[in-house]
């Protein structure tokens, strides 16, 4: 199946966005009017730079205001279409998209309409042409496919068919199904995207919201295995309005398209195998079965200082690399990695961020087939040299120019810590279990770029967004997470380098993971241990104390040990959270002990401001303060 994106997807100049759709794997393009139009060269200079590239315009669009009206109104329609016919000769493209009126003069009448379409059937016919007509979700007369589709049946002309477009038959709530009666061959192409659910305008929503499909909320899935039933193998076309897109990078956008749209095809492929599929098969999203280690690069003074911090947490010195600079720490069934080699990745992680977690370990039912899915999905593979005798273990480049590595138990990556380290055995520590999840911080426009990288990866979904206040500005949250709780991931989006996860990111030119929560069974004992041993926790203000005692009908003596050991409190109607976090680094890092009872499945959002403000009276000032 061709891939295809409509130049209004994109940013940057005509160039620009040509480029970007080609790296990204794209077959066609749409050709947007105004992109032309506000192109400084004839029609067949942009036709050669569209063909240059290894591209065909799929579609030139839109032609609006045509259907449905009186004289003299109508005559010019019909001449406005046949100059638009011309430039597409030059532009060298034989489809154009007629979206339904929404001028006042439009009269309505299905009959009318399709007569209308007819006769421009005939003309697209002699100048060798073809229209696709598409509901707009709020045109005046015709807002529906159904609709649409009527007419265009009723105009009856081979050089007549339907566009479909996800957005406008699901921002309308329509049964996706009823497309399934529609012949395939009547589909001149079909046009996709998502959206979030917001409740506002249909157009508002339509001209600044879109997204990719499976950053948002429609059901995409179901509305193109519709598609597909009906035989339809022409183009799949992204056509994506979004503000934030528009001025984000025209490089990364074009990716995340191409991904959104072969991880559509592979989710329709599983949805309902009777489909003929026309993309290659995929192995399926990497299951989680933990985080099998977490690595850190630093300089030989900050190894120190992690080192003595991971101590006072109950973490021993559990083993070394056989060949390179790099120590292990362990307990339950964490693995932290300090990594100080002079060369490789580590180090230019080093170089360029500081001090950071840059690499994260996951254990998955299938390490190779995660990975290969990856490159599937355009996510590009890392590898650098190791000793006789270690193992390479397969990773993809992740958030943040950071790597994700992959072990599983079907290989050798199973005897991981056994190949390339020499460990000591286990010490009790004081009682974390695991790694309960990894908090990465970005900037709010690429929330979305790593939201569809892992859904599309990984056997995850995501959570509903959250905002958690800062002083500084708003920060944007949310979960990434599996079914059975084993891999949490927060992706945190700050849009200014006000708040504290805005100067993480501008402090370590950024980095992502910004903290990292380990679990335990019994915090107060976690806690009481770790203080012994030195561990400086994050004092929390008194009000806050108040506030939950009140809130939560809490006891004395038990609000009593919260504030000794620091700890923070919620609850979910499900089950109980408790968090102690450390002080931070000076860039911003931070750890974080956390105990989960009954249900609870969040992060204690509603706590953050208390945590960030205990940050910002303990932190250095930052450069903007
Ligand atoms: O927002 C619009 O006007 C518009 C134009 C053309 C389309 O194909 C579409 O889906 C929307
Ligand atoms: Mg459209």
């Amino acid at each position: 199946m061709k891939t295809s994106i409509a130049t209004v997807s994109i940013s940057g100049d005509l160039a620009e966005k040509l480029q970007a759709i080609a790296a990204a794997g794209f077959d066609g393009v749409e050709i947007f009017e105004t992109d032309f139009l506000t192109f400084n060269g004839s029609p067949r200079e942009v036709g050669q730079m569209v063909k240059d590239r290894g591209l065909e315009i799929t579609v030139f669009q839109p032609f609006r205001d045509f259907e449905g009206l009186p004289e003299p109104h109508r005559t010019r329609a019909f001449d406005r279409a046949k100059r638009k016919f011309d430039l597409m000769a030059e532009l060298g493209t034989d489809l154009m998209l007629v979206c339904s009126s929404v001028s006042p003069l439009a009269l309505g009448g299905i009959d009318r309409a399709a007569a209308d379409l007819h006769e421009l059937g005939d003309i697209a016919e002699r100048m060798g042409m073809r229209i696709g007509y598409e509901a707009l979700a709020w045109g005046r007369h015709v807002n529906d496919h159904r609709d649409a589709w009527e007419i265009v049946r009723r105009a009856d002309h081979r050089y007549v068919g339907l566009v479909l477009d996800s957005f406008h038959t699901l921002a309308r709530r329509i049964d996706p199904d009823t497309i399934r009666s529609i012949p395939g061959d009547k589909i001149f192409i079909v046009q996709l995207a998502d959206a979030p659910m917001i409740d506002m305008n249909l157009l508002s929503w339509s001209r600044h919201f879109r997204n990719m499909p499976g950053e948002g909320d429609l059901n995409v899935v179901d509305f193109m295995r519709a598609v597909v039933a009906t035989g339809y193998d022409g183009p799949l076309s992204l056509e994506v309005f979004n503000d934030q897109f528009r001025g984000g990078s025209p490089g990364t956008i074009a990716i995340d398209g191409h991904r959104s749209l072969v991880y559509l095809m592979d989710q329709v492929r599983r949805a309902e195998p009777s489909l003929a599929v026309g993309t290659p098969a995929l192995p399926e999203r990497g299951e989680v079965e933990g985080v099998e280690f977490i690595e850190f690069a630093a300089d030989d003074a900050d190894a120190e200082r992690l080192g003595r911090a991971f101590k006072q947490m109950g973490f021993a010195r559990a083993g070394r690399h056989r060949s390179k600079d790099v120590t292990l720490y362990r307990q339950g069934d964490i693995n932290l990695i300090v990594n100080t080699e002079r060369e490789g990745l580590a180090h230019s992680a080093y170089i360029t961020h500081g001090t950071s977690a840059y690499a994260i370990g996951l254990r998955v039912a299938d390490a190779c087939g995660t990975i290969e899915r990856g490159v599937a999905l355009g996510a590009q593979s890392f590898s650098q040299p190791v000793a006789a005798g270690e193992l390479m273990i397969p990773a993809i480049r992740g958030l943040g120019g950071g790597i994700i590595y992959f072990v599983d138990q079907r290989s050798d990556l199973g005897r991981l810590w056994d190949v390339d380290f020499v460990t000591a055995p286990p010490e009790p520590g004081f009682g974390l279990t695991r790694v309960d999840h990894i908090a990465q911080t970005t900037d709010y426009g690429e929330m979305l770029t790593w939201l569809l990288f892992y859904q599309s990866i990984l056997a995850v979904r995501k959570s509903p967004m959250v905002d958690v206040l800062d002083p500084g500005g708003l920060v944007r949250s949310q979960a990434i997470e599996n079914e059975s709780g084993t891999l949490r991931l927060t992706l945190n989006g700050a849009d200014n380098s006000r708040t504290l996860a805005g100067r993480f990111i501008t402090a370590t030119f950024g980095s992502a993971v910004q903290h990292l929560a380990f679990a335990t069974d019994d915090i107060f004992a976690s806690a009481e241990a770790m203080r012994q041993a030195g561990f400086d926790s994050l004092p929390i203000s008194e009000n806050y104390y108040d506030d939950i005692a009140a809130r939560f009908g809490l006891d004395d003596e038990f609000i009593g040990t919260l504030k000794r050991l620091h700890i923070l409190y919620d609850q979910d109607g499900t089950g109980e959270f408790f968090q102690l976090y450390s002080r931070t680094s000076d860039a911003g890092f931070f750890l974080e002990v956390v105990q989960r009872s009954g249900g609870y499945q969040g992060y204690g959002a509603v706590n953050a401001p208390f945590r960030i403000a205990a940050q910002r009276w303990t932190m250095p000032p930052g450069p903007s303060d």
